[in-house]
């Protein structure tokens, strides 16, 4: 069986994070492992509280994974602070080969802060080179970039740049921007559309971690980068279009492998 190792924060409500990544590696059929950055104690509706684990305990964690256990593919979601971030990006280092998906996440769609803004250039030095593609939505990109983005012309300015400060390949989500739902890979050279159908929902809390874990979840299981885009961009159309209308805020995307393969989800 193939694997994946999420390192990311905890989201209690189950939507986002650690929890969302665990449920995508599940529903691809991937033994999914898991160190955590953070505890957020959040629900669909807002983040109240956030605790970043000690950086020693984070250490320790990625130590014990790969001292014993494959690691196929690695999906990085929220690392808040430039000690964490630090952290990670040295750890990985020493342990090389598997590919790297990073979710540059940065705030919550609830509104709520989940990097600090000093940290935005680590992210940027630490974590960009080391990511085999990076998956910014339009504020994170804009973050990176400087770039106000409102046009799909803006993001092919804003992924060329985002190349330029150093990753390998871009996805630049068009989930912020009105209209359909495209989003925008760069590999450097080329750019392709991957096109999707907007889901006229509220309940889209986790989407970011959903897929950028699908997209991990399909490197793991072999596929080129292209093919695991191309697959995760189902995969998220789908849990968005069976998302679950649970709690008063934006409920989560849905995950059950079953469900996917009745809509015929080729994994
Ligand atoms: N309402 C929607 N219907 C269909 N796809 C969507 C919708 N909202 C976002 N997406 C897609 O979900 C993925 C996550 O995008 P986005 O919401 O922009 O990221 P984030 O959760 O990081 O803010 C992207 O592939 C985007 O195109
Ligand atoms: C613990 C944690 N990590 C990441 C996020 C952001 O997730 P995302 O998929 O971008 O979903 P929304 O927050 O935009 O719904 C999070 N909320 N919590």
């Amino acid at each position: 069986m193939k694997t994946a190792l999420t390192i990311a924060g905890s989201d209690s409500g189950g939507g986002a994070g650690i929890q969302a990544d665990l449920k995508t590696f599940s529903a691809h059929g991937v033994f999914g492992m898991s160190v955590i950055t953070a505890v957020t104690a959040q629900n669909t509706k807002e983040v109240r509280g956030v605790q970043n684990i000690d950086v020693d305990i984070i250490r320790q964690q990625i130590e014990a994974i790969y001292d014993d256990l494959p690691v196929n593919a690695v999906k990085i979601g929220m690392l808040s602070s430039v000690e964490i971030i630090d952290t990670v990006s040295s750890s990985l280092k020493e342990r090389k080969s598997q590919p790297i998906v990073l979710d540059p996440v940065m705030i919550s769609k609830s509104g709520h802060s989940l990097l600090l803004p000093n940290a935005v250039k680590a992210l940027i030095e630490k974590l960009v080179p080391l990511a085999d593609i990076i998956t910014p939505n339009v504020p994170e990109a804009e973050e990176l970039t400087g770039i106000k983005i409102q046009t799909e012309e803006d993001m092919v300015t804003a992924c060329k740049k985002i190349c330029e400060l150093g990753a390998a390949n871009v996805l630049l989500k068009g989930g912020h921007l009105e209209g359909e739902p495209h989003d925008l890979f760069f590999n450097g050279e080329n750019i392709h559309w991957f096109k999707g159908k907007r889901v006229h929902t509220k309940n889209t809390h986790g989407t970011g971690c959903t897929l950028s874990s699908a997209i991990a979840a399909n490197l793991a299981k072999e596929n080129d980068l292209y093919t695991a885009v191309k697959k995760a961009k189902q995969y998220i159309s789908m849990a968005i279009t069976h998302s679950l209308d649970i709690g008063k805020g934006h409920g989560p995307t849905h995950h059950f492998y079953e469900l996917y393969q009745k809509a015929g989800y080729q994994q």
